[in-house]
C-alpha cells in the first residue's frame, strides 16, 4: 500500500476529530473522502501531510511510519481549495515553486514547466500574470503547481470547491483522465458526492471522524451501508421497515424487497426511480405537493393519505402529473435496497 492510516486518531480538547481510522490507498488508486462538514476530511489530509500531529494510531507511506518525518520530506503533493497561488509571480514561477524548493536547475525547471502548463490545458500560459487568469485557469495552474515536482501523493482538498458547476463537471472529467494517464496516486476530500463519484476509483464517506462506509462509486451507491450514508448521498425515501421474505412493511405500505435481503426491523431505502406513479386508483392514494423538472425527467414530492413520511419519485418528463394531482404508486423492486 502506498498510503495506510492505522487506527490514525487526531483529537481537539476532548473531541475526536479523527477517531482511530484505518485507511488504505494503493499505488495509482483514485480514493475521494466525502462527508458533512466537520466529519474530518480535512484533518485526515493534514494528518497525512504532517500538517497536523497524530494523537493516536499511525500514517505510513510506503510501509514507512511518517510520525518523524516533517511536511516537507514526506513526498506529497498537496492541492488546497483556494488554491493560493503566488500573486506576484507568473504562472511559470508558480508552478515551478516546488522544482525551486528541491533545488532544481533553470532548465530542468522551465522544460518541467512547459511540459506541466500543457498537461493541464494551457500551453504558452507561463509568462500571464496570477490575477488575469480566470478561476478555471486558476486552478489548472494550482493542479500544475502541485504536480511540478512529481508527488507520490497528490492530495487535493475541494480542488473545483469554488468553481461553477459546469466548469467543475468538465475539469472532474479532464482530471481523472490525466491522472489515469500520469498513473498518479490521488487521495481527494470533497463535500460534493458527484464530484466524488465522477473521480474516484473509490469512495470513502466519513461521518463523525469515522469511515462510515468504504467501496467503489457503485457500490456505495448501490447499497449504502446505512440511513446516513443513504441520506447523505441524497435519498430520502429512507424509512424503518419490518422486512418477511421479499416484503418490507412500512409506513408507505407493502413494499417489494429482492429475494435475499436481511429480514426482521430494518432500514429501507427505495430510490425515487423505484417510485412508479400511476393514475389514481387505489387506495389511499397520493397527492403530488411538489415538482420539480430536471431536464428529461420530473422529480415529485408524494404525500400519502395519513401520516407517511412523503415520498420522492422520477417520472419521465411526459408521463408527469401537475402539481396537487391525485396518483397511486407501485415499487420497483429492483431499486429498493434494505440496508445494513
Ligand atoms: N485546529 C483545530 N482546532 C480545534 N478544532 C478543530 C481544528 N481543526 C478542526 N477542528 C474540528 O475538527 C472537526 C473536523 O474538522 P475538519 O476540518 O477535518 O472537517 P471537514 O470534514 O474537513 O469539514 P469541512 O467540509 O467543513 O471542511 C470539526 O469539528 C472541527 O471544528
Amino acid at each position: 500500500m502506498l498510503l495506510s492510516l492505522e487506527g490514525t486518531t487526531v483529537r481537539f480538547g476532548g473531541h475526536a476529530a479523527l477517531d482511530a481510522v484505518d485507511l488504505a490507498v494503493a499505488e495509482h488508486e483514485i480514493v475521494c473522502v466525502l462527508g458533512p462538514s466537520g466529519s474530518g476530511k480535512s484533518t485526515l489530509l493534514r494528518a497525512v501531510a504532517g500538517l497536523q500531529q497524530v494523537d493516536a494510531g499511525r500514517v505510513l507511506l510506503d510501509g514507512h511510519d511518517q510520525v518523524r518525518v516533517p511536511a516537507h520530506r514526506r513526498g506529497v503533493g498537496l492541492m488546497f481549495q483556494d488554491h493560493q497561488l503566488f500573486p506576484q509571480r507568473d504562472v511559470a514561477g508558480n508552478v515551478a515553486f516546488g522544482l525551486r524548493m528541491r533545488g532544481a536547475g533553470r532548465e530542468e525547471q522551465a522544460a518541467r514547466v512547459r511540459e506541466l502548463l500543457e498537461l493541464v490545458g494551457l500551453p504558452g500560459a507561463g509568462g500571464r500574470a496570477v490575477g488575469t487568469l480566470s478561476g478555471g485557469e486558476q486552478q489548472r495552474v494550482a493542479l500544475a503547481r502541485a504536480l511540478a515536482p512529481s508527488p507520490r501523493l497528490l492530495m487535493l482538498d475541494e480542488p473545483l470547491g469554488q468553481l461553477d458547476r459546469t466548469l467543475r463537471e468538465r475539469l472532474v472529467v479532464e482530471l481523472r483522465e490525466l491522472f489515469g494517464r500520469l498513473g498518479t496516486t490521488v487521495l481527494a476530500v470533497t463535500h460534493d458526492q458527484g464530484e466524488a463519484f465522477a473521480l474516484a476509483d473509490r469512495v470513502v464517506v466519513m461521518r463523525d471522524g469515522r469511515i462510515a462506509q468504504s467501496g467503489t462509486p457503485l457500490e456505495v451507491w448501490q447499497r449504502p451501508a446505512d440511513a446516513f450514508v443513504a441520506r447523505f448521498l441524497g435519498f430520502e425515501n429512507v424509512t424503518g421497515a419490518s422486512v418477511r421474505g421479499t416484503v418490507a412493511e412500512t409506513p408507505w405500505g407493502r413494499v417489494p424487497v429482492p429475494e435475499g435481503s436481511a429480514q426482521g426491523e430494518r432500514t429501507l431505502l427505495v430510490r425515487p426511480s423505484g417510485v412508479r406513479v400511476t393514475a389514481a386508483g387505489a387506495e389511499p392514494g397520493y397527492t403530488v405537493t411538489a415538482r420539480t423538472f430536471q431536464g428529461a425527467q420530473v422529480a415529485l414530492r408524494l404525500r400519502r393519505d395519513g401520516d407517511a413520511p412523503e415520498l420522492e419519485a422520477l417520472c419521465p418528463l411526459r408521463d408527469a402529473p401537475g402539481q396537487g394531482d391525485r396518483v397511486s404508486v407501485s415499487f420497483d423492486t429492483r431499486e429498493t435496497v434494505v440496508l445494513g
